[in-house]
């Protein structure tokens, strides 16, 4: 069972993102987690190209790019050129989400499709075999920090049931209020990916805390 952490650099030091960065990039981290936030779709605005591209200049890892936007097309191109390896969107921002991750793909980058709390599982179902990444979103999206909703890990093994009946390589991410008390449980339930921002951030030993948050 492939088991990754991606750290959100949502929580870092701006001021010190690169020395953040080269922290990741020294620890157990598999992926580094962007969220990019438009004011639109989430209520909240959190960074954009220039920092995407910071990202890219010192990370050693795949950057997995999270799009909570509208209208996310437009700029498919543009995260793929600042050097996203998945680029993940919201299935409540995509009318045409089959066309949506096409472009992913033309683009170059792993697709991932990403489901809000109230969304369910089945709204993927014919969207799922062609998916490298599903993201179950375990707050509503727009802040860290948020609290982890209980029903996740229902979605999860539902996710994963999906996965395994429509054929799809597809990984399970989780996003939003993981910590040390829910990973363990949301690999049980079928996650490979784990998103942390504040838990590994807000610890006293970020790298320590993405190796606990791993080994669950
Ligand atoms: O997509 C996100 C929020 O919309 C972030 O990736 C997520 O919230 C990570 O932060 P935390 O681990 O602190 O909840
Ligand atoms: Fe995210």
């Amino acid at each position: 069972m492939t088991h990754l952490v991606s750290p959100s650099i949502l929580s870092a030091d701006f001021g010190n993102l690169q020395r953040d960065i080269e922290m990741l990039n020294a620890s157990e981290a598999d992926w580094i987690h962007v969220d990019i936030m438009d004011g639109v779709f989430v209520p909240n605005i959190s960074f954009g190209f220039p920092v995407a591209e910071v990202a890219k200049k010192h990370a050693t890892k795949p950057l997995d790019v999270h799009l909570m936007i509208v209208e996310p097309d437009r700029y498919i191109k543009r995260f793929a050129d600042a050097g996203a390896y998945g680029l993940t969107v919201q299935l409540e921002a995509c009318p045409n989400l089959h066309r949506t991750v096409q472009f992913i793909k033309e683009a170059g980058c792993r697709a991932g499709v990403a489901i809000n709390p109230h969304s369910p599982v089945a709204l993927l179902d014919d969207i799922i075999a062609d998916l490298d990444l599903v993201l179950v979103m375990s707050v509503n999206p727009g802040f860290g920090g948020q609290h982890f909703i209980e029903n996740t890990y229902k979605k999860v093994s539902e996710t994963r049931d999906l996965v395994a009946k429509r054929n799809s390589k597809a990984l399970i991410e989780v996003d939003g209020g993981v910590d040390k008390s829910n990973a363990g449980k949301l690999y049980t339930a079928g996650a490979n990916v784990l998103v942390a921002g504040s838990s590994v951030f807000a610890s006293g030993n970020p790298s320590a805390m993405i190796s606990t948050l791993k080994h669950a």
